[in-house]
């Protein structure tokens, strides 16, 4: 028990989606007090967060941190906007709603990086726990709304569903038939483990109010005035962990509280917290917190005048995220609605004849490639050997035979007068960081995933948008659209194979993140470039966790949201459980 009402058993830093299923979770005891700190307002009532028709408006505003990149070593030292929610709510509060889980066996791979219990079943358990599905009516069935028996939820609290705004009759049928053209098979329901094929998407929402469902509608507003053991500091800022002046017996580090700020108010004031300190601060911000705290690489905090208290260079190491650009045709139909279709392809259906000889150059630059992330990493990040393996995992996961695993995603928009396919790698190879570069918290850190840094990722993008070129030139789409817009063939010629340079230079042109940052805090094994145990515990710390999407030991093929849910579920529980990990 706390001695106060001043010192909370646990404090959490950030309410997105991770932090307010911990807030819930952990509140749900009324003799355990929680603190939740957060840099932005609450936003019940901004149109912006609930229109269901808003995705957009959002970025840019007071709600968003607008962080800049550092520049892309790769992209010619281009520097990119990365939007990112400063609200209850987090970033669930400006996305884009998709509501897409995860490939099967992309989870079961988590298990054997060092977190035992860690797979797709334990996962799945959560996704349908947390899940309020909305089962679509028979309007919505037929503009393409499907779904498996045994796949969804009905009693949690993650609204999910379909809105009016359907894409008119038609669209789905056309899609569904090019894609059977193409021979991507209909895929009735992407959220079961299985992904790959063409699909369409639900969305978290409320389908009856038709209002948007962000985390702080799901987990916060409804305990908000029955929980008075629940503490939410808004308009605040977390500066730092604050440690106690002892150790533990084994030598990790205590924490006791956190040092705040608020945006009225410059003096720093501090929170105590008599069990843990629960970082949530999102993939961008949650490592940054432990270097001010002094742990992570001591050739990243030296030079800045932060004493490393505990060695862990792997703080913010790993950051990885995905590319993603649009191909664009006209069109003589003015397209109304909002899209949910899908074409998720694996390496198979995106190299066709060419896979094996592609997988062999591939295991023949592994070596190379894990050179390249050493040397682009800040001293002692990491080894050669640890991205070697890690590199192996993922091709194998990905270029396995008869693989399942989807390597691209294509997102179908028809529009006013134009069809356009939002596509990306799913799981690129480059590898990136995330570190500060100031002792000023309030300055953001240096996000650098290193677009581009391995050609085999431009290769896997260039022969996706290949595939998206071929999709356009078979029918039905085919006859629902007349010529190409973006890149257009005067930028790229019509018969670009995947290895034409033209598809290089476009691709560096029109780069943009994918807004899906994770493994900046990896779950993994410490040895293996770990961060967090497979319950959170940050290694060298008694009582500090991370818990968002930074601790995804990788990158998934699914939207991150529904994970992100999911993984804070299972942790919320193993800390109600007394497990304190190690
Ligand atoms: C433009 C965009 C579109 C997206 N679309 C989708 C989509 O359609 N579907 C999907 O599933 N996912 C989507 N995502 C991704 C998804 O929303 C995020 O991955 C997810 O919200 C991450 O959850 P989190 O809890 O890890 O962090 P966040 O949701 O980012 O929450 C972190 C919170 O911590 C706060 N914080 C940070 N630092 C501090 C500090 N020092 N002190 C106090 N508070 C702090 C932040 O203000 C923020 O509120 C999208 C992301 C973006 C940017």
């Amino acid at each position: 028990t706390c001695p106060s009402h001043q010192v909370f058993n646990y404090i959490i830093v950030g309410a997105g989606p991770a932090g307010l299923v911990l807030a819930n979770k952990l509140s749900a005891n009324p003799n355990v007090t929680v603190a939740v700190i957060e840099a932005g307002d609450e936003q019940y009532t901004n149109p912006n967060v609930t229109r269901i028709d808003a995705f957009g408006l959002a970025l840019n505003t007071s709600i968003d941190w607008s962080y800049t990149s550092a520049p892309q070593k790769y992209l010619s030292d281009k520097t990119l906007t990365y939007y990112s929610g400063k609200a209850l709510g987090g970033t669930t509060t400006i996305n884009g709603m998709t509501y897409l889980r995860a490939e099967k066996g992309q989870i079961d791979a988590w298990e054997g990086l060092g977190n035992p219990g860690w797979s797709w079943d334990a996962l799945f358990k959560y996704y349908k726990e947390q899940e309020k599905f909305q089962v679509p009516d028979a309007e919505k069935v037929r503009n393409g709304a499907s779904f498996e028996e045994g796949v969804h939820g009905g009693k949690g609290e993650v609204k999910v569903g379909w809105s009016s705004l359907f894409m008119e009759d038609g669209v789905f049928e056309m899609l569904r038939e090019t894609s059977a053209n193409m021979g991507i098979a209909w895929n009735k329901d992407p959220n079961g483990g299985r992904m790959g094929g063409f699909s369409t998407w639900p969305f978290t929402l409320d389908a009856e109010k038709e209002i948007r469902w962000d985390a702080a509608r799901a987990l916060y507003y409804p305990i908000a005035h029955t929980r008075p053991n629940l503490y939410v500091f808004l308009n605040t800022t977390a500066t730092r962990i604050l440690w106690s002046d002892s150790k533990a017996t084994d030598g990790d580090v205590v924490a006791t509280g956190v040092e705040i700020v608020t945006s009225t108010n410059d003096t720093r004031q501090t929170l105590q917290a008599c069990e843990e300190v629960i970082l949530a601060a999102g993939s961008l911000r949650s490592p940054a917190l432990l270097e001010h705290s002094g742990i992570g690489n001591p050739s990243v905090l030296g030079p800045i005048g932060i004493e490393t208290i505990v060695d862990l260079p792997s703080v913010g190491a790993n950051l990885q995220d995905q590319p993603n650009m649009a191909i664009s045709y006209a069109s003589l139909t003015n397209w109304t609605g909002y899209p949910c279709f899908v074409s998720y392809l694996t390496a198979a259906d995106i190299f066709g004849a060419n896979l094996s000889a592609f997988t062999s150059e591939l295991s023949a630059n592994i070596s190379a490639y894990a050179a390249q992330i050493v040397a682009d990493a800040p001293e002692n990040e990491t080894t050669t050997a640890i991205e070697e393996a890690l590199l192996k995992l993922q091709a194998d996961l990905v270029f396995a035979e008869n693989g399942t695993v989807p390597l691209a995603e294509l997102l179908w928009a028809p529009g006013a007068g134009s069809i356009t396919c939002v596509f990306w790698t799913l799981l690129p190879f480059s590898k990136g960081n995330v570190h500060i570069t100031s002792p000023e918290a309030a300055q953001q850190p240096a996000i650098n995933p290193n677009f581009l840094q391995l050609p085999i990722d431009t290769l896997i993008q260039a022969a996706a948008a290949v595939k998206v070129r071929k999709y356009f030139a078979t029918a039905p789409l085919s006859s629902h659209v007349t010529v190409e817009v973006a890149p257009g063939l005067g930028v790229v010629p019509k018969d670009a194979g995947w290895r034409d340079e033209k598809w290089v230079s476009w691709i560096k042109q029109e780069y943009n993140p994918n807004y899906h940052p994770v493994s900046s805090a990896a779950m993994r094994r410490r040895e293996w470039g770990g961060v967090v145990d497979a319950n959170g515990m940050v290694y060298g710390s008694r009582n500090v966790r991370v818990v968002d999407a930074g601790v995804f030991p990788t990158q998934i093929s699914g939207h991150l949201s529904a994970s992100v849910y999911a993984v804070a579920g299972k942790i919320a529980d193993a800390i109600i459980a007394g497990k304190k990990g190690k």
